[in-house]
């Protein structure tokens, strides 16, 4: 996992940096990492470096001095003035200032754009000429490498501003939220943190990574059997929703369970002869997974008492949010979207898609359980506070039981003994890499069918024999 800064909380790191060890020369370090990456990207050919006026561009001018070394190097600034002693570095080298014009005409022959125009100092938006410069380096393709973050981007947020769209971002000391949330995180391209000498704040706010995932899965050892790998019971789907009884067995049984037991109200016929390793009788588990495709049920208060009275964490989802009691078990967990966190805090919609991390963690105060939040960017919030955004996958899995499937994977994980916030990260964590690994319209159910091939995948294929 990383941990996650906002621009503030980088500034502070760094003003202690320059506090404890004058004259430290940050901009350098920034430089060499940029010119790595950019030699990477493009190891040959014409490179247009886009300056803006503050350190963002003293990075991007450091850098342009040193690949004038081998090649042709055009400076733009793109805001009338640069970094002083950058601009020295970069016309001792050998770089050769351009205009706008000249700068828009030469993208025909350029192997590489850096935008080093705005950093953390930056404004959201571009200014029009900027905005123009960008139009034209998308219409020509040229790859873009970002210096800390795409230009237009707000460092904070993952609002879509109009910004450069990067291939690749290389950002210094943590991943900033426009890196990892929102629409702002795809136009960042592969992000590369370099560590260039500034601690990492305490934030409690965290992003995970493919490597967490094969690094926590609950993967069975030699004496593993059926209990000990964990059972998971499913009181989901009805009469009236069948199909989410059998959408949460898909997810449950792909993430490898000891075993599901299906106590739902669908037809269990209609369950057994899809899975035929679901177990109809009732008996003990490890977890329980409830709500999904209930509707109205008349019973829903008697079938959640009866889950809470066998003292086992809960995944709570989709109907079973709307009946949340005082106490729950601990470890439990509720996978709520948009619309249903905001009637859980009895606030409206646009309110968490405003501020959907803050809420999530209300919610998961509020409530004394852990929270993930569903949707294009999923944050797993603890009653503790901490925040953590599960690894980013293709919009491919917005559509109609989804979730049905994820509540039943992270019951599977609740089963194995993985505290709530693994379980929940984990799970939303493995769809996400499994629809980026098979893209494409799968059902939720079919996509679910994958999991074994991507965990088999993910985890050290030594622990699998
Ligand atoms: N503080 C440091 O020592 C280090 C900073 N680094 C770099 O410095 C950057 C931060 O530098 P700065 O604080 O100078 O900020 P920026 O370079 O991000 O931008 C600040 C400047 O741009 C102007 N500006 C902001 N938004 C604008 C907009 N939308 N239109 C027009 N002008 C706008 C501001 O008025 C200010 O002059 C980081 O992102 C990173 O790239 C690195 O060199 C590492 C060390
Ligand atoms: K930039």
């Amino acid at each position: 996992m990383r941990t996650v800064a906002t621009a503030s909380h980088l500034r502070a790191a760094e003003e202690k940096v320059f506090s404890e060890q004058p004259g430290v020369d940050l901009m350098s370090r920034a430089a060499d990492a940029i010119v790595s990456v950019a030699r990477v990207i493009a190891p040959s050919g014409p490179v247009v470096v886009a300056v803006g006026p503050g350190n963002n561009g003293g990075d991007g001018l450091y850098a342009a001095a040193a690949l004038a070394g081998d090649r042709d190097v055009l400076v733009w600034l793109a805001m009338g003035t640069g970094h002083e002693a950058g601009l020295h570095a970069a016309d001792e080298a050998g770089c050769r200032q351009v205009d706008a014009a000249e700068a828009t005409e030469s993208l025909t022959d350029a192997s590489l754009v850096i935008d080093a125009v705005l950093g953390i100092g930056g404004r959201a938006g571009l200014p029009e000429h900027l905005a123009m410069f960008v139009d034209a380096v998308d219409a020509l393709g040229v790859p873009v490498l970002a210096v800390d973050l795409p230009s237009g981007l707000d460092t904070d947020s993952g609002a879509a501003h109009p910004s450069f769209r990067a291939d690749c971002t290389v950002t210094f000391a943590a991943p900033k939220p426009c890196h990892v949330v929102g629409e702002a995180s795809e136009r960042c391209g592969d992000l590369v943190v370099v560590d260039i000498g500034v601690p990492v704040p305490d934030t409690g706010v965290f992003v995970a990574e493919e490597s967490d995932v094969a690094r926590w899965w609950p993967v069975p050892g030699p004496d593993s059997h059926k209990y000990t790998r964990g059972v998971v019971g499913l009181d989901t789907g009805s009469s009236h929703y069948p199909g989410a009884a059998l959408l949460g067995c898909a997810g449950a049984l792909h993430a490898g369970p000891g075993m599901v037991r299906y106590l739902g109200g669908a037809p269990q016929g209609l369950v057994v002869s899809r899975f035929p390793s679901v177990v109809m009788a009732d008996g003990r588990v490890q977890a329980m997974v409830l709500g999904s495709g209930w509707g109205d049920l008349e019973d829903a208060a008697e079938r959640l008492a009866g889950a809470l009275s066998r003292g086992v964490p809960l995944v709570l989802d989709a109907d079973a949010l709307s009946l949340l009691p005082a106490d729950l078990p601990p470890g439990s967990l509720l996978t709520p979207h948009a619309g249903e966190l905001a009637r859980m805090l009895g606030v409206q919609r646009h309110e968490v898609d405003a501020d959907p991390m803050g809420k999530a963690r209300e919610a998961a105060s509020r409530f004394g359980a852990t929270v993930l939040l569903k949707g294009g960017t999923q944050y797993v919030a603890t009653p503790s506070g901490t925040v953590t955004i599960a690894v980013r996958g293709p919009a491919w899995t917005g559509q109609a039981g989804s979730g049905d499937t994820l509540a039943g994977a992270c019951g599977t994980l609740l089963a194995a003994g993985l505290e709530a916030d693994r379980a929940a990260i984990l799970g939303a964590s493995l769809q996400a890499i499994t629809a980026s690994r098979h893209p494409g319209p799968h059902p939720p159910d079919v996509l679910a069918s994958f999991f074994p091939d991507v965990i088999a995948d993910l985890v050290d294929v030594a622990d699998l024999r």
